[in-house]
């Protein structure tokens, strides 16, 4: 089933921010401005105790035990880790990151030429966007369906830069192959066989998202993206080179900045792979922040099974001390349901949860 919206939505007007940092106004407006427990608290961005885990994809591929313990850790723990020797030959990651530049940078009038529209999720503009009294995010998206073809709009793919639709096919081809790879150590991790998710998915679904925050005169009153979890099974985000710090999880009752290591990619659980867990790794919020002089660019790649699945908690993760958490559902039903409703923190998957008193 294919994400689309049903009735005709009105989200009143969108500003573009990047045209609204180049008129360089003394105030940002209204819409984008949090209310006071939303706003984010600029603190400077220490490396800390609390750094998310990193893996090493190599030693994970020598079946290193300790490595899989790490892995089982991070994923129960943190829900986020940044993988290094992930296999993607760096001048992919380079290109990609060009490209997506190089298109934030085209003009407006161009970027137009693929609009996002209300109450959907691809092209150029702002996502999950519902009313016209809902606050705007500090962010510029462009957004592709890739796999399978039956969900890529070729009207949205753009002619400039020239290069842009080879370098995302080649960059998408080799994201996928990192995230089979992860998804078969996440199971091993877990105590089952290694290609039980790729046997469960059929033809996985990916989508491609790249993320352009422009600086922003008051970093303390706006979020560049509202916390959400990802509805995906995994998610892959590569942080801009020269980007500023900006991707914040929730630990606890702490925003823990994620410091960019270089030639590492960022990974996280998505709400599927919960579900699927019986919640024994869990996807976790998380957001982003601006800063005031420096922009930031990510690429995010979300993985998920194919739409016409139907999942719900394995088998071998419930039993009489883990009881089944979540219903069965079909995935596209839960697709649309993830698209069709604004970020709001992990609320999306309230949709699969069996509520009992001492669910979370
Ligand atoms: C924050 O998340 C998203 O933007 C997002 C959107 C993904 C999609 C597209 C950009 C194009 C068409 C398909 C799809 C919905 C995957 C998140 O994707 C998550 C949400 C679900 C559900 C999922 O499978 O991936
Ligand atoms: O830009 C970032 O670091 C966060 C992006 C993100 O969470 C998303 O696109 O889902
Ligand atoms: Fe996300």
């Amino acid at each position: 089933m294919a994400p689309v919206p049903s009735l005709p939505i009105k989200v009143g007007h969108i500003d573009d921010v990047q045209e609204l940092r180049k008129a360089k106004p003394a105030t940002v407006p209204e819409r984008f401005i949090r209310d006071m427990a939303d706003r984010p608290k600029v603190v400077p961005n220490l490396s800390s105790s609390l750094d998310i885990p990193i893996i090493d994809l190599s030693k994970l591929m020598k079946t290193d035990k300790d490595e899989v313990l790490q892995l089982k850790t991070a994923c129960e723990e943190w829900g986020f880790f940044q993988v290094l020797n992930h296999g993607i030959d760096l001048n992919v990651v380079e290109d990609i990151e060009n490209v997506a530049k190089d298109f934030f940078m085209l003009p407006l009038q161009e970027k137009q030429k693929y609009p996002m529209a209300p109450g959907t999720v691809q092209g150029y503009g702002q996502a999950f966007v519902f009313s016209e009294n809902q606050k705007l995010d500090w962010c510029n998206m462009f957004a592709l369906g890739v796999e399978p073809p039956c969900i890529r709009n070729p009207k949205l793919w753009p002619s400039k830069p020239v290069n842009f639709r080879e370098t995302l096919e080649i960059y998408s081809r080799e994201v996928r192959k990192l995230c089979k790879t992860l998804l078969k150590y996440i199971a091993v991790s877990l105590g089952l066989k290694g290609d039980v998710f790729e046997e469960m998915f059929g033809v996985a679904v990916q989508a491609v998202r790249m993320n352009y925050y422009p600086p922003c005169s008051r970093p303390d009153l706006v979020l560049g993206l509202s916390p959400h979890s990802d509805g995906s099974a995994l998610t892959v985000l590569q942080q801009g080179k020269d980007s500023s710090v900006g991707l914040q999880i929730l630990k606890g009752q702490t925003w823990v900045p994620v410091q960019p290591i270089p030639n590492a990619l960022v990974i996280n659980i998505g709400d599927t792979l919960e579900v699927l867990t019986n919640g024994k790794y869990k996807s976790v919020e998380h957001r982003a922040v601006t800063h005031k002089e420096r922009d930031r660019l990510s690429i995010v790649t979300f993985y998920a099974p194919s739409y016409d699945i139907e999942l719900g908690p394995m088998a071998e993760l419930v039993d009489e001390k883990n009881p089944c958490r979540y219903r069965r559902y079909n995935h596209g039903e839960y697709s649309k349901h993830y698209v069709t409703n604004k970020l709001q923190g992990k609320r999306t998957l309230d949709f699969a949860k069996i509520q009992s008193k001492t669910s979370n």
